[in-house]
Parts: C-alpha cells; structure tokens; sequence
C-alpha cells in the first residue's frame, strides 16, 4: 500500500490551521475542503489521459489530452467525509459520487454501517474514498471491503490526518489501497483519537461538539 504524506506548503499550513483550539465550525470546513481540493490534485496525479481529436478556436483539427476510461467514482464516507466533498469535486465535477454510512461505536471502536449507495458500474471505476480521519483503520477497511464486494479495483483514499497504526491496519488487511494524506500523526490516544490530530472532524464540520 503506496502511502503518500503530501509536504506541500498549502497543505501543511492548513493542517496546522485547523490543529489551533476554538477553530469555528466556518473556518474547519473551509480548510478541510480546500485540503481535499489540493489532496485530490496530487491523488489525482497518475490517471492515464488518451489523445483525442477536436476543432480549435480557429476551425483547425488538433489533438488534445483527455482523461481515458470509465473515471472515478468520490466515495464520501458519513458524516465527516461530506466536509471533503466539494473541495474534490470542484477539480473532477463529472464523477460520480457513491456515498457509504459508518460511525465508530465509542466503547469498542468498531464501525458500525448504516447506508450505502454505490454506483452500478463501480467495478469500471476508480474508487476515491475521502474521509478526514484515519484512526484505528476499521472504518477504511470495512469500506474497502465493501467497494470490493461491488467489484472495485482499483480504491484510493484522501485524509487530512492519518494514525500509524490505522496505516498499518490497512496495510495488512488491503495492500493494493493507495493512501494520500496531508499529515501522519502520532498515535492514538485510550480513546482511539489521534494525536495530535483535529479532536472529532465530523462534530467540529456539523457543529455538533
Ligand atoms: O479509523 P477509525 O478508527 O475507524 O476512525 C475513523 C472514522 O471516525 C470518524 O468518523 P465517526 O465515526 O466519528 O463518524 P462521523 O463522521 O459521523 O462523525 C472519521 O470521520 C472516520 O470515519
Ligand atoms: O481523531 C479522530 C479519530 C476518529 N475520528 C475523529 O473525528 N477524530
Ligand atoms: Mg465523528
């Protein structure tokens, strides 16, 4: 599993602008659709592109470059992925999006699903999954495991913030998903939140703390 921690410059001001205590919720949702806009460019960096021929400005044939095949499919995964959403559509606003349901249970840490619609043809897909936070890893596996059912190949993963031991998680249960994140963190604490991480995303994008 290609692990990929983003260094650039945007990127890592943002990160740390959305670590500072009080943040409002306006100013956390802000940042983390524009670290998911920048994640997506760089995620985004290796699709393959096809020569096609089309008329120019002036009437004359030319050939220019266009993203080949069936595309990508935003994999949103509820609640906090949703406050990824926009940032990533704004740079592939044609794909379509198959949003999946998880909370983690806060006694055992397991993800419990809740909803699922994924597109028919998620199998010709690319499949991006964008979550702020990869903790223990339960939650991006159970997604994993459940694109794969549908007959997904080829599964990418945006987070603002990943902890090693969720990496190594998913390392050993899906080798073949490439991760980019803007940080990797610590450790987990007792209560299986990162640090030092952004405390909970989804409450602080919902405004639900
Ligand atoms: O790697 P894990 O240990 O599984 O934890 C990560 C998950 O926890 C958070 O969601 P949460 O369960 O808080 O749901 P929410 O988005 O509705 O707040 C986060 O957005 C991930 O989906
Ligand atoms: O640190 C964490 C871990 C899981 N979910 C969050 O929102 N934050
Ligand atoms: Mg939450």
């Amino acid at each position: 599993m290609p692990v990929h921690e983003i260094h650039h410059p945007l990127i890592q001001h943002k990160i740390g602008l959305m670590r500072e205590e009080g943040i409002s919720s306006k100013d956390f949702r802000e940042l983390a659709s524009e670290v998911g806009n920048l994640l997506t460019y760089e995620a985004t960096r290796e699709l393959q592109t096809e020569v096609v021929e089309t008329t120019d400005w002036n009437g004359k044939k030319i050939n220019i470059q266009k993203i080949k095949g069936k595309k990508i499919t935003v994999v949103p995964i509820l609640r906090a992925g949703l406050g990824m959403l926009d940032g990533v559509l704004r740079l592939i606003p044609n794909a379509k999006i198959s949003v999946v349901g998880l909370y983690r249970d806060e006694e055992t840490l397991q993800p419990v699903a809740y909803f699922d619609k994924v597109v028919k043809d998620a199998a010709e897909r690319t499949a991006l999954i964008v979550d702020p936070m990869l903790a223990t890893g339960g939650t991006l596996i159970a997604t994993v495991d459940l694109l794969k059912q549908k007959g997904c190949k080829h599964i990418m993963g945006l987070f603002l913030v990943a902890a090693p031991e969720g990496l190594e998680a998913v390392q050993a249960a899906h080798p073949d998903v490439d991760i980019y994140t803007a940080a990797i963190d610590e450790r987990l604490n007792e209560q299986g939140y990162i640090l030092p991480g952004l405390g909970d995303a989804g409450d602080k994008i919902f405004g639900t703390r």
